[in-house]
């Protein structure tokens, strides 16, 4: 028998096609919720280093839609990771796939406050965001920060900033809301 996951996860792809909508380019790839389908699909699809700039990976919760207002998110907000250009050959990969085996495998402590995790493919610089559910929950998304540093051996002085999906869709305050 297959390994069953505590949940049902959805990979999404986001294409950027200028004759859509941005809601409209997110196109939902599959669902699964074994460890064996995980990875026939994960060894199906294009690494996250292989997307033409402007692409996206998100996965999340089944049910939960990678958009700031989906009922999940819309209280919530992203540890946001920029990753340097020259990290795309060699850790953003290695980052998404650790990333998604911490959300899968319900690594973080409190790990019902996650919804999802965002790849961004940028000429500017890649950018890996986590998702949670409750801004306000600010020890629960500390700890996911800290976990995040430790699992991706992202230096201690390197500091990442979480940022609120209110403060974030209206650009002009985009500012982190904690950092560890
Ligand atoms: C429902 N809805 C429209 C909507 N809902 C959303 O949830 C949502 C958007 N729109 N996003 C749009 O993409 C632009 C680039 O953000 P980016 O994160 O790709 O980053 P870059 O500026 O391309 O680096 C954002 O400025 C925003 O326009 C982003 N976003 C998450």
């Amino acid at each position: 028998i297959k390994h069953p996951l505590q949940n049902k996860w959805t990979l999404w792809y986001y294409e950027n096609d200028r004759t859509n909508t941005w809601e409209k380019n997110q196109k939902e790839i599959a669902s699964f919720d074994t460890v064996e389908d995980f990875w026939s699909l994960y060894n199906h699809i294009k690494l996250a280093s292989e997307l033409r700039q402007g692409c996206d990976y998100s996965l999340f919760k089944a049910g939960i839609r990678p958009m700031w207002e989906d009922a999940a998110n819309k209280r919530g907000g992203r540890w946001l990771i920029n990753l340097e250009r020259k990290q795309r050959s060699n850790d953003l990969d290695r980052f998404w796939l650790d990333i998604i085996l911490c959300l899968i495998g319900e690594a973080f402590e409190n790990s019902d406050d996650v919804c999802g995790a965002v790849v961004n493919i940028r000429g500017k610089g890649d950018k890996i965001g986590i998702w949670t559910a409750d801004a306000t929950n600010s020890e629960g998304v500390k700890e996911i920060g800290r976990k995040l540093k430790d699992r991706l051996h992202i230096k201690q002085k390197d500091t990442i900033g979480y940022q609120v999906h209110k403060d974030t869709m209206d650009k002009s305050v985009a500012k982190n809301f904690y950092t560890v």
